[in-house]
């Protein structure tokens, strides 16, 4: 058993105005309620771009929604002369409860190493909000067999020079980047292994109890088909969806680990 609170977090990527995102979290809401989910049972989570972040947190303020709200990036510089950046006081003024920080796109695309990783999530820490720190192997990595080892060298990156404290704050998302928006998932024993061996890495490196109490997400081609056995898995506790958060019906029935 354990009291990790299980978190699902719909990661919307680069999609939807900021009418579209009403929309959609207006629904969400709904089907949620139909569905009498409980919020404090199971964390749930959208994450807009930038552009909808003010107008969906009015909508879930306005609606005392249970949802709670993130972006999907954050800038590890606090303010002055850093073009198109945005930072963690600016998205503390929004309201934002989470931020994704270093999931593999901005890795990929935006050459985002684990030492601005870990800017990143110092920075969203000394704001109050919780990183969304994601790790992940490409799969070439995964067949050489170095998974492991290459997403715990991207934990410890990230987390070199944090105290045990600061990292009481962190939630990780492994995300196989094979399994991002490709249909490829990988199986609950894929993802109950690396889940296992971050929190065995974090006991030995930064606290036991801190380890413990992390939640640690899995992400890559979540749906509510499958959804269950992914959960089922005991250090795994929630998913960071891309695609199937765009649905409805698909997230809805996520945040309840039901198919549909
Ligand atoms: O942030 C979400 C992940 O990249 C997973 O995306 P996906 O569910 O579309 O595979």
């Amino acid at each position: 058993m354990t009291d990790r609170t299980p978190l699902m977090v719909g990661n919307w990527k680069l999609n939807l105005d900021h009418h579209q995102g009403i929309q959609l979290v207006q629904k969400l809401a709904w089907s949620l309620k139909d569905a009498e989910h409980d919020y404090e049972a199971v964390e749930v989570a959208v994450a807009p771009s930038f552009t909808s972040l003010r107008s969906v947190q009015t909508l879930i303020d306005a609606d005392e929604l249970g949802i709670k709200l993130s972006s999907q990036d954050i800038s590890s510089h606090a303010k002055g002369a850093y073009t198109g950046e945005v930072s963690a006081e600016q998205l503390t003024a929004l309201g934002v409860d989470f931020a994704i920080v270093g999931h593999s796109e901005r890795r990929d695309y935006h050459g985002e190493s684990d030492t601005i990783v870990g800017a990143k999530v110092a920075a969203a820490i000394a704001a109050g909000i919780t990183p969304i720190l994601c790790v992940g192997e490409k799969l070439e990595v995964r067949q050489a067999g170095e998974h492991v080892s290459l997403t715990l060298s991207q934990i410890d990156g990230a987390l070199e020079g944090l105290s045990a404290e600061q990292v009481a704050d962190v939630v990780v998302a492994y995300e196989p980047v094979w399994a991002i928006g490709t249909g490829e998932v990988a199986t609950p024993e894929d993802a109950q292994e690396m889940a296992e061996a971050i929190r065995a890495r974090v006991a030995e490196t930064v606290d036991p109890d801190v380890a413990a109490g992390m939640r640690i997400l899995y992400g890559g081609s979540v749906k509510a088909d499958n959804v269950a056995a992914i959960m089922a898995k005991p250090d795994v506790d929630g998913a960071l969806v891309g695609g199937a958060s765009l649905v409805v019906e698909q997230f809805a029935a996520i945040a309840g680990f039901r198919s549909l």
